[in-house]
C-alpha cells in the first residue's frame, strides 16, 4: 500500500520550490518552477529575523552614521536593495520579478529571472577562462557597472560569483552590498568580500569613492577569470588587508597572459583610487576595444 505522500517540495504561490542552485552570507537561492507561465527562475530566499540579528543585539539597529550610504540595519538594507531593483532596467543587470514579502512569516523571497549558466567562474580552479571568452564576460559585466553608477549605485561586491550567465550574457547579481552615490560618492563601512575589496575601504572609517571600489573590484573579478586565482589572499581579513595595500601586483608564469591585458590590470589595480582606471579609460583600452 503505497502511502499518499505529502508533496515533498514546497510551493509559494504559483512557484514551486526545487534545489538550492546559490547560496552565500545572504541566505540560499533556490529554482523555482512557475506552473502559471511553465518557467523556472531564481528565488532568493531571506530572513527577516537573521537579517535583524545581523543588526546587533535584539536587532537594535548600530547608532546611524552621518552622511549617505546604505541604512545601518541590514534588514532595512534589504528594502532598500528591492526599491533599487525595482528602478533598474539593463541587460547586463539581473531582473527582479516580484517579491513575496508576507509580513506575518519570517521569509522573504525574491524572484529573479533564472540565468541558467550560473557563475561566470567557480574559484580557485585550474582551468580558468580564455582571454577571449573573458573579454565577452567582462564587457557585459562593465557595461552592467557603468549602468549601476550612471544610476548613482555602487554595487560595493563585485566578484565572479555574481556575475551570472544568462542567454550567452552576463548580468550582475546580488545589490545586498550596494551603496548609493548621493552626493559627492563618498561610502564607509567594510562590505563586500575581502578578497576583491579595494585597498581604500578596508578601514571602515575612511570614507571612499564607491565607483573607484568599484573598478577595483572588476579588476580582481577579471584577474580570478583569466588566472582561476585572486591577486591576493590570506588566512584571515587583517593579513590579507596588509597583502592587498602593501604587495605589488604579480601574474602567474602560467596561463601567459596577453601584454595588453597586464597592462589593464595594472591600470584597474592601481592602489591608489585617484590614479586607478576610470570606466572611460578601461572602455578606450587596447585590450576591451580590439
Ligand atoms: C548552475 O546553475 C545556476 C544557475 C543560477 C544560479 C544563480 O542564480 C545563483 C544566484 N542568483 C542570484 C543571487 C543574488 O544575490 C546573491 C541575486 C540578487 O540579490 O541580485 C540574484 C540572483 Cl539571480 C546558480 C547556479
Amino acid at each position: 500500500v503505497s502511502l499518499a505522500q505529502a508533496p515533498g517540495y514546497v510551493q509559494l504561490n504559483q512557484y514551486r520550490l526545487l534545489e538550492p542552485i546559490g547560496q552565500g552570507s545572504y541566505g540560499i537561492v533556490k529554482l523555482a518552477y512557475s506552473e502559471e507561465d511553465d518557467t523556472h527562475y531564481a528565488m532568493k530566499i531571506l530572513s527577516k529575523r537573521k537579517l535583524m540579528r545581523r543588526a546587533g543585539l535584539f536587532g537594535r539597529a548600530p547608532p546611524r552614521r552621518p552622511g549617505p550610504g546604505p541604512p545601518p540595519d541590514p534588514l532595512q538594507r534589504v528594502y532598500r536593495e528591492i526599491a533599487v531593483l525595482k528602478k533598474l532596467d539593463h541587460p547586463n543587470v539581473v531582473k527582479l520579478v516580484e517579491v513575496l514579502d508576507d509580513p506575518a512569516e519570517d521569509q522573504l523571497y525574491l524572484v529573479f529571472q533564472l540565468l541558467e549558466g550560473g557563475p561566470v567562474i567557480e574559484i580557485p580552479t585550474e582551468n580558468p577562462l580564455d582571454e577571449n571568452v573573458a573579454k565577452k564576460y567582462f564587457r557585459d559585466a562593465l557595461l552592467g557597472v557603468e549602468y549601476l553608477h550612471y544610476q548613482r549605485i555602487a554595487h560595493r561586491d563585485i566578484k565572479p560569483a555574481n556575475l551570472l550567465l544568462g542567454e550567452g550574457r552576463v548580468q550582475v547579481a546580488d545589490l545586498g552590498a550596494c551603496g548609493e552615490l548621493a552626493g559627492a560618492g563618498k561610502l564607509s563601512g567594510g562590505v563586500g568580500t575581502p578578497a576583491f575589496r579595494a585597498p581604500e575601504a578596508f578601514a571602515p572609517a575612511d570614507k571612499y569613492i564607491g565607483e573607484a571600489a568599484d573598478i577595483w573590484s572588476l579588476g580582481v573579478t577579471l584577474y580570478a577569470m583569466v588566472t582561476g586565482r585572486v591577486p591576493w589572499c590570506g588566512d584571515s581579513t587583517i593579513e590579507l588587508q596588509k597583502r592587498v595595500l602593501t604587495e605589488p601586483l604579480s601574474f602567474p608564469s602560467k596561463p601567459t597572459l596577453s601584454r595588453q591585458l597586464r597592462r589593464l590590470l595594472g591600470r584597474m589595480l592601481d592602489k591608489n583610487p585617484n590614479t586607478r582606471a576610470t570606466m572611460q579609460e578601461i572602455k578606450e583600452h587596447e585590450w576591451v576595444t580590439d
